[in-house]
């Protein structure tokens, strides 16, 4: 169990700090989903977790918000720790679960009332946060409609809505653009960026790289449940020094082109994913000729070559060996 002794000293709660999460660990039988994973959230600070399905991040946000009880570590809330049945330390904390949970058949606003009194608000109060949170996750025009003549992207913000209602210090996202078409996906994002902006910290999990680079200060890459690397963009991408990031897209033998390239001086990864061969590289442009060449020898037509400057995607692969993209 958690001790200050173990806390790393950059993990102890500060002021600022609104979530600390310290070794936390949790295993399903024989799988470990969550292996001893730290991270530290601030105020006005909107915290990525990012990794690819299945890498341990619903997991974690179940721990760090108290609905499942980890094998080890420690999560504390605004200074308080979090448990299964401490109250204190969840009150602080607005939970956004990846499954719509609203009442089709009922209102906007009428939702909101809903699950407003299940946080123990009532008469003006309640009435005042609706009208509040309406406004935050821009649907004021719409409270008076039934949900269900809502867009997928409207009752994902109302969802995110029910999450706010009782002014939580930490709002924990789980995937909340998953199933969202790209333009209403745009309109959750910018509703979670002003959160950070009005400076409630924000935990957001996803496995869209763009999301976490466009919408969060810092971000965690989660991988089989380890947390392997977090930093601000800047800092992960500037652990790849001068690296590109080549993508091939070819026909014919990819494993054998990608082994080919492994062979390649100057080439440090060489990955086939989604009929591509993800290559990384130092200096890449300079040795496209080197990877035509070896294309060509064993007989594979490359059809596209794009080199990009590295990017979250590319450091995923640089520490786990895999795409992030499904
Ligand atoms: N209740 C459970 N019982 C058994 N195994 C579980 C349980 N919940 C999660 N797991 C396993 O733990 C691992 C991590 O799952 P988790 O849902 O945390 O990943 P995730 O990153 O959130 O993935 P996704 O994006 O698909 O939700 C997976 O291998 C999953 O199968």
């Amino acid at each position: 169990m958690y001790s200050v002794e173990t806390v790393p000293a950059h993990l102890e709660q500060t002021a600022a700090q609104v979530l600390v999460a310290s070794h936390l660990g949790k295993r399903f039988g024989e799988r470990v989903a969550v292996d001893d994973v730290s991270f530290a959230v601030a105020a006005g600070e909107t915290y990525g977790l990012l990794g690819p399905n299945g890498a341990g991040k619903t997991t974690t946000i179940r721990l760090i918000c108290g609905l499942l009880r980890p094998d080890a570590g420690q999560t504390l809330i605004a200074g308080q720790p979090v448990s299964t049945t401490a109250t204190a330390a969840k009150s602080c904390i607005g939970y956004v679960p990846q499954e719509i949970a609203l009442y089709p058949d009922l209102t906007a606003r009428e939702n909101l009332r809903f699950f407003g009194r299940l946080y123990g608000l009532h008469g003006k109060a309640l009435n005042h946060r609706v009208g509040k949170v309406l406004e935050l996750i821009g649907l004021s025009e719409r409270g008076r409609d039934r949900v269900e003549s809502f867009s997928g992207g409207m009752k994902r913000r109302l969802n995110i809505g029910a999450g706010l209602l009782h002014e939580p210090t930490l709002l924990v996202l789980d995937e909340p653009t998953v199933g969202v078409d790209p333009q209403s996906r745009h309109a959750v994002m910018e509703s979670v960026r002003s959160f950070g902006a009005a400076g409630m910290a924000v935990l957001y999990t996803t496995h869209y790289m763009e999301e976490a680079e466009r919408l969060c200060d810092r971000v965690g890459i989660i991988d089989h449940g380890r947390l392997v690397a977090e930093g601000t963009r800047r800092e992960l991408v500037a652990q790849l020094g001068e690296h590109d990031h080549i993508q091939l897209t070819a026909t014919g033998d990819l494993a054998a082109l990608a082994d080919r390239c492994r062979a390649i001086e100057g080439i440090d990864r060489a990955d086939v994913k989604d009929g591509q061969v993800q290559l990384l590289a130092v200096e890449g442009r300079r040795l496209l000729p080197a990877v035509l060449e070896a294309a060509e020898r064993i007989g594979t037509t490359v059809r596209s070559v794009e080199v990009a400057e590295p990017d979250l995607e590319a450091v995923f692969l640089h520490l786990t060996g895999t795409a992030l993209r499904e």
